[in-house]
C-alpha cells in the first residue's frame, strides 16, 4: 500500500521545509483547480481519490473552493477522514455536514492570539485618537486636516473595554489594554474561571452594551452571533462610544453602524473585517471616523511560520494511523 495522500489547499509561504517533510511519511498532491466549479469536478472526476486530509491553507484555499458547505463537502473524495484548516474559527466550514460523513476537523486558534489582539490594539488607539483623520489629511496633503481641525482624540486611560467573546484572543487582548489602562469587562456565553477571567468583571450581555466606553468583538460568527450588533444594540450603548471589530464582519449590521456613526451615538470605528469582502459598505470608506485594515489581524511572518506546527502533527497523526 502507498502512503497516504495529502491535498494541499492554497499557498504556503513560510513554512515550506515543514510541508516538505511530511512527504516523509505522505504523498503529497496539489489540485489543479483554478475556481469552486473545477475544484469540484476535480474531486468528482476521481483525481484526488485517496487523499486522506486536506491541507487548507486559507484564505487562499478560500478564494479557489469557496465555503466548504454542504455542497463542497458531499463532493470531497470518499476517502477523506480530516480537514486542517489553517485559519481561526469554523465559520467557512459546515462542521456538521463534516460529522455526517465522518470527516474530522480542526482549526488553528491560540496561534493568532497576539497578531489578532495586537490588530485590535491598534484599532482602539487609532479610533480613540482619531489618527484615521491625520492619516487622511496628511495624505492629502492638508497636514492635520480640515480647518476648524477635527476634535481632539481620548486617552485609552480610564476608559472601560468591554470584550463581546472572551476567548483566546479575547484574553490576550485584556492584558494588551489594561497595560493602556484600561478596565475590562466581558459578556461570554459562559462565565470564565477565576484563573482565565484573571480580574476582568463578567457582565450581561445588555450590561455590556450599557458600560463600554470601547466594545471589541471577539466572537466567533455562527447562525446565533450574525448581527448581534445592531441597531437595538446601538440604541443600549453610551452615546460616542467606540466600537472594534477584529472577528467576522457578519457579527455586526454594517448598515445600522453607519446609521449609528451619522446619528453621533458611535463616535469612531476600527474594523479588520467586514460583511462581504472584499466589499465595504460606503458609509464606512467616506467616513474619516472609521479605521479602516483589509483583514490583516493575522498577515505577520511569526504567525505563518506556526503554522509549521499543524504540519508536523499531521505527520504524527499519520504516523498513528
Ligand atoms: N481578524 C482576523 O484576522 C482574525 C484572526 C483570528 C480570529 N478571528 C476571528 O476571531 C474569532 C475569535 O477568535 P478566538 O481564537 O478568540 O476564538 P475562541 O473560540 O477562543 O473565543 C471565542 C469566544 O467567543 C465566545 N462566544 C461564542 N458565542 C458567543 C456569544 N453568542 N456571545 C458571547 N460570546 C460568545 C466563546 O465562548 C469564546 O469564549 C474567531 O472565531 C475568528 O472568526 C479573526
Amino acid at each position: 500500500m502507498g502512503k497516504p495522500k495529502v491535498l494541499l489547499l492554497g499557498k504556503i509561504d513560510h513554512a515550506t521545509a515543514s510541508w516538505n517533510a511530511l512527504s516523509d511519511v505522505a504523498e503529497l498532491v496539489t489540485a489543479q483547480a483554478k475556481n469552486r466549479a473545477e475544484f469540484i469536478e476535480e474531486c468528482t472526476s476521481g483525481r484526488l481519490d485517496g487523499v486522506v486530509i486536506i491541507c487548507d491553507r486559507a484564505p487562499s484555499s478560500l478564494a479557489v473552493t469557496g465555503k466548504y458547505d454542504e455542497e463542497l463537502i458531499q463532493a470531497l473524495p470518499k476517502t477523506l477522514k480530516f480537514i486542517c484548516h489553517n485559519g481561526a474559527g469554523y465559520d467557512n466550514i459546515n462542521v456538521s455536514a463534516c460529522t455526517a460523513r465522518s470527516i474530522l476537523v480542526s482549526n488553528c486558534p491560540n496561534v493568532v492570539d497576539d497578531a489578532t489582539a495586537d490588530t485590535a490594539i491598534f484599532l482602539i488607539l487609532a479610533a480613540l485618537r482619531g489618527f484615521n483623520n491625520g492619516i487622511m489629511a496628511i495624505r492629502n496633503g492638508t497636514w492635520k486636516g480640515a480647518v476648524p481641525p477635527p476634535p481632539l482624540g481620548h486617552d485609552p486611560q480610564g476608559k472601560v473595554l468591554g470584550i463581546l467573546g472572551m476567548g483566546g484572543i479575547g484574553r490576550n487582548l485584556k492584558k494588551k489594554a489594561e497595560a493602556f489602562g484600561m478596565s475590562v469587562i466581558y459578556y461570554n456565553r459562559k462565565q470564565l474561571d477565576v484563573e482565565q477571567a484573571d480580574g476582568a468583571e463578567y457582565v450581561s450581555f445588555d450590561d455590556l452594551l450599557a458600560r463600554s466606553d470601547v466594545l471589541s468583538l471577539n466572537l466567533p460568527l455562527n447562525a446565533g452571533t450574525r448581527n448581534i450588533i445592531s441597531t437595538p444594540e446601538f440604541e443600549k450603548m453610551k452615546d460616542g462610544v467606540v466600537i472594534v471589530n477584529t472577528a467576522r464582519g457578519g457579527v455586526m449590521d454594517e448598515a445600522a453602524l453607519v446609521d449609528a456613526l451619522n446619528t453621533g451615538k458611535v463616535l469612531s470605528v476600527g474594523l479588520d473585517v467586514y460583511q462581504q469582502e472584499p466589499n465595504i459598505h460606503p458609509g464606512l470608506v467616506s467616513n474619516p471616523h472609521v479605521c479602516l485594515l483589509p483583514h490583516m489581524g493575522t498577515s505577520t511572518v511569526e504567525v505563518s511560520t506556526v503554522h509549521r506546527l499543524s504540519f508536523n502533527k499531521m505527520g504524527m497523526l499519520i504516523q498513528m494511523g
